[in-house]
Parts: C-alpha cells; sequence; structure tokens
C-alpha cells in the first residue's frame, strides 16, 4: 500500500489559502444512486447526478444548498463512507472508489478528519476517550496530552471525563470536532459544524478550523447553512437537487 499523504509530508506551516492549485479533491462526474423505494424492477433514484469538484490544497470551501440537496451525501463520498455509483473521486493522492473498505478505514485515520451532523461519538466512552481513538489507532506516543490539548481547544477540558449522554449537543460537536481535528488530517469535512452552536461558540469553532489550516495546510470541507461560516470561506459550492448549480467566491 502507497502511503496516505500526511498535513505533516505536506510540511510545514502554510499561510491561509496557500498552495490552493494543488487539488486535494479531485471529483469527477460523480453519480450516487440507490434503488426506488417502492419502484420496480431496477428503478434508481439519483441522489447525485454528475457532481464535480476540484479542491485545492488548503483551500477552504462551503458546501451550501436546501435541505435534501445532497449535501451530506457528498461528504460521505469524500470522506470514503460510500462509494460513487459512477465517477472517481480522488482525495489526498487516493481513487477512494477504489479502496478495499480497509483502506478506505486507513485513509480516515491517516488523511481525513469527519465531523458528522449527528457526531457519531461513541456513547460508552469519555469525552477524552473519543478524542483519543484516532490518535490510539495511528500509534501515537504523546496521545493523552494532544487529546486533552484538543478537548481544551474547543472549551471542554473541564468536561473530559463525561460520556457523550452527559454533554449537550453543542458540547458532544465540539469534542466530534476535537476528535477531527485532533490527528491534523490533510482534509477535514464537517457537516455543519457550527449548526448546534450560540454564535460566540460557534465563532470559536470557526477560528480553530481556520487556525487548523493556517498551521497544517489542512483543506476544509464544511456544509454549512451559517453565513458568517460560508462567507469566511475562500468560496461556496451551491447543490440543488443533487447537482452543483453554483461556485461563488
Ligand atoms: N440511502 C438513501 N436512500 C434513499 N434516499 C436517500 C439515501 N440517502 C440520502 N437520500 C436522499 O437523498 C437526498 C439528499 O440527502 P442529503 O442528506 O445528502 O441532503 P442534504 O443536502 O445534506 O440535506 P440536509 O441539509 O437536510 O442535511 C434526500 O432527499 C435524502 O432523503
Amino acid at each position: 500500500m502507497d502511503s496516505v499523504i500526511s498535513s505533516r509530508e505536506i510540511g510545514g506551516r502554510a499561510e491561509e489559502g496557500a498552495g490552493r492549485d494543488t487539488p486535494v479533491i479531485q471529483a469527477d462526474d460523480v453519480w450516487l444512486s440507490v434503488p426506488k423505494r417502492g419502484g420496480s424492477g431496477n428503478a434508481t433514484l439519483d441522489i447525485l447526478s454528475g457532481v464535480s469538484l476540484d479542491v485545492g490544497r488548503g483551500e477552504a470551501i462551503g458546501i451550501v444548498g436546501p435541505s435534501g440537496s445532497g449535501k451530506t451525501s457528498l461528504m460521505m463520498l469524500l470522506g470514503g463512507l460510500e462509494r460513487p455509483t459512477r465517477g472517481r473521486i480522488m482525495v489526498a493522492g487516493r481513487d477512494i472508489g477504489a479502496l478495499s473498505e480497509n483502506d478506505r478505514a486507513l485513509f480516515r485515520r491517516d488523511a481525513c478528519g469527519i465531523v458528522f451532523q449527528s457526531f457519531h461519538l461513541i456513547a460508552s466512552m469519555s469525552a477524552l476517550d473519543n478524542v483519543l481513538v484516532p490518535l490510539e489507532l495511528a500509534g501515537a506516543t504523546d496521545a493523552t496530552d494532544r487529546a486533552m490539548a484538543a478537548l481544551d481547544a474547543v472549551g471542554l477540558a473541564a468536561r473530559a471525563s463525561h460520556r457523550p449522554a452527559e454533554l449537550s449537543g453543542g458540547e458532544q460537536q465540539r469534542v466530534a470536532l476535537a476528535r477531527a481535528m485532533v490527528g491534523e488530517p490533510s482534509v477535514l469535512l464537517a457537516d455543519e459544524p457550527t449548526g448546534n452552536l450560540d454564535p460566540e461558540t460557534g465563532a470559536q469553532i470557526m477560528d480553530l478550523m481556520f487556525a487548523l489550516r493556517a498551521r497544517a495546510g489542512t483543506t476544509l470541507v464544511l456544509v454549512t447553512h451559517d453565513p458568517a461560516l460560508a462567507a469566511r470561506c475562500d468560496r461556496s459550492v451551491r447543490m440543488q437537487a443533487g447537482r452543483i448549480v453554483d461556485t461563488a467566491a
């Protein structure tokens, strides 16, 4: 297996938005189709229809559009959680659709941080243990210190020993962000990262994601209904009915 490009290999400090010419994400005519419920024979429903998108290294893009337009589905494909029905997706030098399940798990471990709308925290584990998971999987030696620092950065050091059920929705979201960012991934995919947060906490979370980009050259792909977050991105991509219909700087 060839090595995953990590943020460390990308190297050093990157200025915000620097080095955008090299696409770290290339989606080429991507389709996602599922069997049509109640449909006859081979009838399918197209959730994504011919999506093409290049995102440069260190670029921040907002994915906007109405509910049901396919934003989350696109994130699932970019993060290797679903395979495209047609088309090709390259992320950090890997053809995501062609990877085995095991290699897609390694890709997520090494190159891609993901924050889901529903957080996907492990219910039986404390906040600290949740943040530790990716570091321990990667065999990091200073894992506990780094996980504590990540929790501290999202304002939750005092809640490190709490389980998800003992945390508010916004606190769980911040734990999920800490977990996604702690490994300094090449690509951070976040679905509504400020969605459950008050404006002040949302602004702090935005600052953290953009600081990660400045520090590690991380590419940010952010699904958002938050105009402040979309405005902070280098550009916004608007989706409608499974297609990209507009790109605005
Ligand atoms: N596995 C599936 N089977 C059938 N339909 C699906 C499946 N996954 C997604 N859909 C449908 O595809 C469409 C796109 O869903 P998606 O979650 O990607 O939209 P979204 O733009 O992220 O919406 P929201 O802003 O509400 O989160 C929706 O109509 C959804 O119901």
